[in-house]
C-alpha cells in the first residue's frame, strides 16, 4: 500500500520517522503535541522500510502503514510509506531526497528523547543537525539521557530556550527544542512482548 504526500511551498511539515511496529497511543500524542509545540501545519509519519541500527525485521510495511492509518486520524497528519518508494533507509538520504522533491517546503525532523540520546550513531547526524531543524519530545526514563547526550553538548549553542519552542518550524537549522510534554509510556516493544502485535 502506497500513499502520495502532498505539501504547498512555504508550509512546515514535521516529519516523525519510525517502525511503528506497532503504532500506539504515544506517537499519537506526540504527533499532537508537536503540531501545537513547534507551529507546525503538518506532520508526516513516515513508516520505514526497517531502521537501520535494528537488527530485527519489523512486521510488513503494509501491516504497519495500515495500523499507522487507524491509529492516526488527523485532518494535518499523513501517513505515507515514501521512505520505500524513494529508495531511502537512513534519514540524512530520506531527508535530501524530499528537500529535493519538495522544494520550498520547510521539513523538521521529530523525534523521541531516546533517538536524541543515540542520534550521534546515525548516519551524517551532522548534516541532519546542520540541515533541518529539529524537534525532541520527552520520553519517559529517557530524558536525562537526552540532555547529556553527544548531540545535545556539542549543539548546546543551537538549542532553542524553553519557551521559544513554538518557533522551531521557521528557524533555521542548526536548531532543536526539547519540549517536556506530560509524557506516556507507551513502547511498540512493550506491545510486542505482551504479544498484541504480530
Ligand atoms: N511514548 C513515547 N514518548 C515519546 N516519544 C515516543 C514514544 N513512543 C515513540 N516515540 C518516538 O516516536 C518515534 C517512532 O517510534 P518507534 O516507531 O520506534 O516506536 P517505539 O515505541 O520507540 O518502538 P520500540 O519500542 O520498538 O523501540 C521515535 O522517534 C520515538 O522516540
Ligand atoms: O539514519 C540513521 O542512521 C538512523 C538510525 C536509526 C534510526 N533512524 C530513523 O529514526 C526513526 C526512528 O526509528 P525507530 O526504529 O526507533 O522507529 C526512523 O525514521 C529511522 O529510520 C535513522
Amino acid at each position: 500500500m502506497s500513499s502520495h504526500a502532498k505539501a504547498h511551498r512555504g508550509q512546515v511539515v514535521g516529519l516523525l520517522g519510525g517502525s511503528f511496529d506497532p503504532p500506539h497511543a504515544g506517537h499519537v500524542h506526540i504527533t499532537r503535541e508537536a503540531l501545537k509545540r513547534f507551529g507546525l501545519d503538518r506532520v508526516w509519519w513516515l513508516v520505514s522500510p526497517g531502521n537501520p541500527l535494528k537488527t530485527h525485521g519489523p512486521a510488513a510495511l503494509p501491516d504497519r502503514m495500515q495500523a499507522a492509518r487507524a491509529m492516526m486520524r488527523h485532518p494535518r497528519v499523513t501517513i505515507t510509506d515514501i521512505e520505500a518508494q524513494l529508495g531511502t533507509r537512513y534519514t540524512a538520504q530520506t531527508l535530501s531526497a524530499l528537500r529535493a522533491r519538495y522544494r520550498g517546503v520547510r521539513f523538521v525532523w521529530l523525534m523521541g528523547a531516546d533517538n536524541l540520546a543515540q542520534f550521534h550513531r546515525w548516519q551524517d547526524w551532522r548534516q541532519i543537525m546542520n540541515t533541518v531543524p529539529v524537534g525532541v519530545m520527552a520520553r519517559p526514563g529517557d530524558r536525562i539521557a537526552a540532555r547529556m547526550s553527544k548531540t545535545a553538548r556539542i549543539y548546546a549553542h543551537a538549542r532553542l530556550p524553553s519557551g521559544a519552542s513554538h518557533l522551531l518550524g521557521r528557524s533555521h537549522a542548526p536548531v532543536w527544542s526539547f519540549v517536556n510534554l506530560p509524557m506516556t509510556d507507551q513502547s511498540s516493544s512493550a506491545i510486542r512482548a505482551r504479544g498484541e502485535w504480530s
